[in-house]
């Protein structure tokens, strides 16, 4: 059995038929390699020639999984090379099925695992990882409670943080050896998981309340000691989670929650750019949002902001924003609502003559009085947004804005093929995950993919470049709007957000507009006269040291 040299085994260094003549001498590589030196452009059409051979994504994942894990820079060539085909196998839709299979398919391993179980363990998971103090720029962590739109997960979510992660280099070039990937293992209330003699986690509960704070508290601050300039992103709590975590240490500590602020800055783009098309200002917009979980409570949060930005009161903006949940229009006699929820809950006597079916106001309904200008899909219910509520959403208004933004494909309220039709071509959409043109009338409907996706790179970028010791609204509606002034949107058929394609472009300039933000508001550790230089040297680009 041959033993690899570290710089052959170890998948930063490995340089794999790219070594040299002289690098083979030098490192112990005689004789452990074919004797052609290929150049990495080479070895990237070998690989992708491979890649194309798998017939589904899911094979192509994990094609792609075992290169990240073999030779990092040839992984991140392909993904850079060819990033709007690779970035549906390696982020969403796929991931979710990754994630569904990740026990069954465990090879090894790229992340941090902390136990609720032994909370002590943390600094010495951190430390097992060689990295110190200046290592490190960027931590992403979930408990994985509410992975995508399909649940808890438990450890199998790890992956949501590595897929965080290579979308973070892909697209804003952010250095992969400077980052972790950590899973917090909480247990799980799966129950299937518990079943399969394979799952890799906790086989209990998901441990809440006090213990689970104290264990949330001991991370954020383990992490941002040892490692005081890494931005730490929060990735698929649950709901009330969520929120909490962020409000508590957002001002003290360098924090985001990508499904809250990095979803509402991206939903901020898509409206900004819609509404340059119904040449209309936010304070004139009826918002619904169907699923009033994390995500959708952080976008009535933003746009409300907006609004109020354009001269509404607290009052005013938010009698123009509706929640819809399971129990259909959230009221405030509904009892148990959560605090999330409170802020925008209608007097039961102002919706007192609404119809009411099954025991609640459903959407159809809310349509039907509100006539929405914005109609948000964060709940995860597939297919709701049928025919009959995008023909009363353009009964209600010449170009509503229809954002079905579940993921993953199974989880998304309507396809963009269907409400095109159904909309003659008026609704301005965006979905999160990837769809292809849709063809109508002789147009080719380009739907932005509304998914934070396009906002955390650019952002984690500028909080890096800015060494930001938090995470500002403003430099949120920075971002927002740095986007949003890559398109327009104003021609029939164009996309409301800039296309995948353009990731590395347009996040360097979402980093600039986010670090010149920072700045300004003086939270930033250093200053710069062109971020957007700033940004484009900071980037890591995969090419052999
Ligand atoms: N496009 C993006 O960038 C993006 C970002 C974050 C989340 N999301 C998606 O949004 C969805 C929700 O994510 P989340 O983290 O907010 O989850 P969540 O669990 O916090 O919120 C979902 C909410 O929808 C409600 N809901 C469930 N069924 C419903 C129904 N039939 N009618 C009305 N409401 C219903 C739930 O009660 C809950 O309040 C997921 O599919 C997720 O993938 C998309
Ligand atoms: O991960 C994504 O694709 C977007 C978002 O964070 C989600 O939870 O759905
Ligand atoms: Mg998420």
């Amino acid at each position: 059995m041959v033993r690899k040299p570290e710089i052959y085994a170890n998948a930063f260094s490995n340089k794999e038929t790219a070594f040299t003549r002289a690098e083979r001498e030098q490192h112990g590589l005689i004789g452990l390699l074919p004797s052609a030196v290929e150049t990495l452009e080479l070895q990237a059409t070998r690989a992708y020639a491979q890649f194309k051979r798998f017939n589904s994504r899911i094979e192509q994942y994990f094609y792609l999984d075992a290169l990240h894990n073999r030779n990092e820079t040839l992984y991140y060539k392909l993904l850079v090379d060819h990033i709007q085909e690779m970035f549906p196998v390696v982020y969403d839709p796929t991931i979710g099925q990754a994630i569904k299979e990740w026990s069954q398919n465990y090879r090894s391993s790229r992340a941090v695992y902390l136990s609720i179980n032994n909370p002590e363990d943390i600094e010495t998971a951190f430390k097992n990882t060689g990295l110190s103090a200046q290592d490190v720029d960027l931590i992403v962590c979930s408990d994985a409670e509410q992975i995508l739109g399909i649940g808890d997960w438990g450890v199998n979510g790890t992956d949501i943080s590595v897929g965080k992660l290579a979308v973070y280099t892909a697209a804003a070039g952010i250095d992969p050896r400077r980052v972790i990937a950590v899973n917090l293992d909480v247990g799980t209330d799966n129950q299937d998981l518990f079943a399969d003699p394979l799952y890799l986690g906790n086989r209990h509960a998901r441990v809440r309340g006090q213990a689970y704070d104290d264990f949330i508290d001991a991370y954020v601050k383990t992490a941002s000691r040892l490692f005081p300039n890494a931005l730490l992103h929060f990735e698929d709590f649950g709901a009330g989670n969520a929120r909490r975590i962020l409000m508590k240490y957002r001002d003290s500590y360098r924090v985001f929650n990508d499904d809250m602020q990095g979803t509402g800055a991206v939903v901020m783009s898509a409206v900004t750019s819609g509404l340059k098309v119904t040449k209309q200002g936010f304070k004139e917009q009826r918002l619904v949002v169907y699923g009033a979980g994390t995500a959708g409570t952080g976008m009535a949060d933003q746009i409300s902001a907006a609004m109020q930005r354009e001269g509404l009161t607290r009052e005013q903006a938010k009698s123009l924003v509706y929640l819809i949940d399971k129990n259909g229009l959230v009221t405030t006699d509904m009892p148990n609502l959560p605090n999330y929820q409170q802020e925008y809950a209608r007097d039961p006597d102002e919706v007192a003559s609404w119809k009411n079916a099954e025991g609640k106001i459903g959407l159809l309904e809310v349509i039907n009085q509100v006539k929405p200008t914005i109609l948000i899909g964060t709940s995860t219910h597939h297919l709701a947004f049928t025919e009959q509520v995008v023909k009363a959403m353009c009964a209600g208004v010449e170009r509503p804005i229809i954002l079905p933004l579940s993921n993953p494909d199974e989880k998304i309220e309507a396809f963009p093929a269907d409400i095109i039709p159904w909309s003659e071509g008026k609704a301005l959409v965006c979905t999160g995950i990837p769809v292809d043109p849709v063809p109508y009338k002789g147009v080719d409907y380009h739907i932005g993919q509304g998914n934070n996706a396009l906002i955390y790179p650019g952002l984690g970028l500028g909080v890096i470049i800015s060494k930001a010791n938090k995470v500002t609204d403003a430099m949120l509606q920075a971002a927002a709007q740095a986007l949003a002034d890559q398109v327009n949107p104003t021609e029939l058929g164009h996309a409301l957000l800039p296309p995948v394609s353009r990731l590395r472009e347009v996040s360097a300039i979402v980093a600039a507009a986010v670090a010149a933000q920072a700045q300004a508001e003086g939270v930033a550790q250093v200053s710069a006269n062109d971020w957007l230089e700033t940004a484009k040297q900071a980037m890591w680009h995969p090419t052999y040291a």
